[in-house]
């Protein structure tokens, strides 16, 4: 048992590993491309780990005492502990994470509520598990005993916990039927036990593992009740008991461990593990004294790692001095909610002077990862020493959020006004059977019409020239010239391969969300507020800090131009709502709900002036409508209402003749059937091609009976599919749903592909449609 606190001076759950200069993504692509070796790759990436231990000390997080969390992934935190257990092979590490010739990706979901994607390891009743990998102990030992002769810092190693790794797993190919990947806990416990002895005698302090799963209803679905307290109850029964072991910080990020089924902070309170990391932005604390928790030190999570506000550090302070005596906790430090992976590196690294169209208010309004983890030393002093210690912090804190909350565009009457008018009317459209006939009659598309999502590969040519124009290397014209250039060249290509409903490619958008943000106001956008999305792929979500609104079209040039090239339908491309709201850091002031109408009300001018400008075919994305999806179930129902009425808000002043399309992707769809369903979109397309088009009888059963395109191959891979695989997917397709409905399309947008695999595969997907139509 710690016999003073863990951490006194405060922790983080985990720092981003990106790079502060993007320095993983490049050395990852440097590498990928065959432009370094393996060994350069390890040495780069040896060097970050370093810097961050080191820059973490100097923010003020001890160095001696495993307070600085060692979360580093050359790539993603699940796949680690794959290979940790054997069940990937550490030296096809990156074959796993992206394919090869030999064997395609792992698949990847988004983790938990954020837009994190991890690798969903495949485990089956035999595969072997073992303590395979020492990565954990070499990370360790690297920076406690730096080669450099530097400055040491004792970590504190991060894994993924045993029973969230297996939670996350699924069953492998050829699995027999009712295997649960739960069903292996016993040997996986056997090689974190292995592990955590390795650490030991390597003289780590502390571990931390990962639970995340355990505050998730929708990670243990389909566990018994009480089966997840056995599970939790018998591995840290286990892992306790490992002799020479390092102090175990278990932490349960994104939700609360009390409000499932079982209540597992009493579990883990019960155990022997040392520390309990708590999140208290999404949970709560408890309210009455936990059984066993005298034992433990608690980690506040008070400082919000999903989001980039500043704190509110007095009111925080106040409420980490009361937990010892409400919690029953032996102690009590502070910490991040979650890992700080989900926000960029320092808020001092953009301009704030007003020149490159950044608010310069906003500056003292926000706290990226390095302003946090000041704001948990500030609050660990505050709780050790005082609040007089740190008193001139937390003023500074009060009058920054006072500052924020009576700034000019925080409150707009005029969008309050608009969005409290909303009716019933504005969501509803005229009935299918009528748009369907109007559609027909317009848009006379042949049976198994075929398409794609959207955007075009981003090519290299392209990013240079939005580099270039960034930095006022070119002007406004030679950039609008370049991109028609690129539109024209993609209108010609989708015609020469046949497809029937064509799109302008998106070259002129850095990403879907980011495009929107910059055009409307409400919102700011940073120039090097890199997160990682997954990989090396990396996005800058906007902060959306006021009242939303659209001072001017933000699309109808593009695709009008577009649809000046061809007589085939260009469909124009908008981000829904919800994609906005869960791909930007969005105001913590006013309800997701409100933020989600203001920013329909702005989507429905753009559909407006698209349809008023001829536009026939207009889509909707909605790829993050299941990742707001709350995780536990009580809230959901709550969630579907305000999002589907936003989509439908979005898109409900289309005329009959319109066609609307929407297009969902990364998810598992069940637990948002209904609400694709309540989307009322003419065309939904769906990532599919993975689970040979499951969905499409899902659908059909949950009464969904409008268009819909299962995405025939996966974009994801660079891999080109058959024309004989595309023909059995559409075969699939058209015999679980009325073949009338059936679209041709790929799973998601092309930007991340090259030309070469994506004409041969759209070639491939038109001689197929054409095949299959030709049987209907
Ligand atoms: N926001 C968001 N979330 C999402 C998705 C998405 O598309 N957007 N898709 C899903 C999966 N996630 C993804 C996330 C990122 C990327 C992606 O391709 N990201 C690009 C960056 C996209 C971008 O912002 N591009 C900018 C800036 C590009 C850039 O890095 N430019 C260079 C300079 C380039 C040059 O001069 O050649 C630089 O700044 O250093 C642009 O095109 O303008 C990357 O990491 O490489 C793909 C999928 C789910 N979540
Ligand atoms: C992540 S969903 C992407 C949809 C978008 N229209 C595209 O094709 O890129
Ligand atoms: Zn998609």
């Amino acid at each position: 048992m710690p016999s003073t606190p863990a951490f006194p001076g405060g922790t983080i759950l985990g720092y981003p590993r990106i790079g502060r200069r993007r320095e993983l993504k490049r050395a990852l692509e440097a590498h990928w491309s065959g432009r370094t070796s393996a060994a350069e790759l390890a040495e780069t990436l040896a060097a970050l780990r370093l810097a961050t231990a080191r820059h973490l000390v100097a923010l003020g997080l001890d160095a001696g005492d495993g307070s600085v969390p060692g979360s580093f992934s050359p790539y993603d935190h699940v796949l680690d502990a794959a290979v940790l257990l054997g069940i990937e092979p550490a030296d096809r590490y990156f074959a796993a994470a992206r394919g090869d010739a030999t064997r395609p990706p792992l698949e990847m979901t988004k983790w938990f509520d954020t837009n994190y994607h991890y690798l969903v390891p495949e485990i089956g009743p035999g595969t072997p598990v073992s303590f395979a990998d020492d990565a954990p102990v070499r990370w360790f030992t690297e920076a406690a005993q730096p080669a450099d002769g530097g400055a040491p810092v004792v970590t504190r190693p991060v894994v993924v916990g045993p029973v969230t790794f297996l939670l996350l797993a699924t069953a492998a190919p050829g699995a027999p039927e009712g295997f649960r990947p739960l069903d292996r806990l016993d040997d996986v416990v056997t090689a974190y036990g292995e592990l955590l002895a390795a650490l030991g005698a390597a003289g780590a302090p502390w571990v931390q593992l990962d639970e995340p799963a355990l505050v998730a209803d929708t990670a243990t679905a389909g566990l018994a009740p009480g089966e997840l307290a056995a599970a939790v109850e018998r591995a840290y029964g286990s892992l306790t008991a490992v002799a020479g072991r390092p102090q175990i910080l278990v932490a349960a990020p994104y939700g609360d461990l009390r409000t499932g089924d079982d209540d597992l902070l009493a579990v883990l309170a019960a155990s022997d593990v040392e520390a309990i990391a708590v999140d208290l932005v999404r949970g709560e604390a408890p309210s009455r004294p936990v059984p066993g928790l005298a034992t433990t030190t608690l980690v506040a999570g008070l400082i919000d790692g999903h989001n980039i506000w500043r704190a509110d550090l007095a009111a925080h302070l106040d409420q980490a001095a009361a937990l010892a005596a409400t919690t029953g906790a032996g102690a009590v430090t502070v910490g991040t909610s979650t890992s700080l992976l989900h926000v960029p590196h320092d808020v001092d690294d953009e301009t704030w002077d007003g020149t490159d169209g950044r608010d310069p208010r906003l500056a003292a309004w926000l706290a990226f990862a390095d302003q946090k983890v000041t704001e948990v030393v500030t609050l660990a002093n505050g709780l050790r020493h005082g609040a007089d210690a740190v008193g001139a912090q937390l003023a500074a804190a009060s009058a920054a959020l006072a500052d924020r909350a009576a700034a000019a565009g925080v409150v707009v009457p005029a969008v309050r006004d608009r969005a409290a008018a909303l009716g019933d009317d504005d969501a509803t459209r005229a009935p299918y059977a009528e748009r369907a006939a109007a559609q027909a009659d317009r848009l006379r598309l042949p049976a198994l019409p075929t398409t794609t999502i959207g955007s075009f590969p981003q090519t290299p040519q392209i990013r240079a020239a939005r580099n270039a124009w960034a930095r006022g290397a070119a002007t406004d014209a030679e950039y609008r010239t370049a991109m028609r250039d690129e539109i024209a060249a993609v209108i010609t290509l989708q015609e020469e391969l046949g497809l029937d409903v064509l799109v302008h490619g998106e070259p002129e958008r850095n990403d879907m969300v980011q495009y929107f943000a910059e055009q409307l106001d409400g919102f700011a956008v940073t120039a090097g507020g890199w997160v990682q999305s997954y990989g090396s792929r990396c996005v800058r979500p906007p902060i959306l800090w006021g009242d939303v609104s659209r001072p001017a079209p933000m699309t109808v040039e593009w695709t009008s131009y577009a649809q000046s090239l061809t007589t085939r339908p260009v469909k124009g491309m908008l981000t829904g709502p919800v994609t906005i709201l869960a791909w930007s850091f969005v105001r913590d002031d006013l309800p997701l709900a409100d933020v989600a109408a203001q920013v329909a009300l702005a989507l429905r001018d753009e559909v407006g002036d698209l349809t008023a400008a001829g536009t026939a075919v207009v889509q909707v994305d909605e790829p993050a409508l299941r990742e707001l999806l709350p995780l536990r179930r009580a809230d959901q129902p709550a969630y579907l209402a305000w999002s589907v009425r936003a989509f439908r808000v979005a898109t409900g002043g289309a005329g009959p003749d319109v066609q609307v399309h929407t297009h969902l992707c990364y998810s598992d769809f069940g637990e948002v059937i209904d609400a694709i369903d309540g989307l009322d979109a003419d065309v939904t397309s769906l990532e599919a091609a993975r689970s040979r088009m499951e969905i499409v009888p899902e659908l059909h059963e949950a009464g969904y009976a409008r268009g819909i395109g299962p995405g025939v191959w996966d974009i994801h891979s660079p891999r080109v599919p058959t024309t004989a695989e595309v023909t059995e997917q559409l075969t699939l397709a058209v015999r679980a749903v009325d073949p009338a409905l059936v679209w041709a399309n790929p799973d998601c947008g092309l930007k991340t592909r090259g030309y070469e695999e994506t004409t041969a595969s759209l070639r491939n997907l038109v001689a197929a449609a054409h095949a299959v139509r030709a049987t209907l």
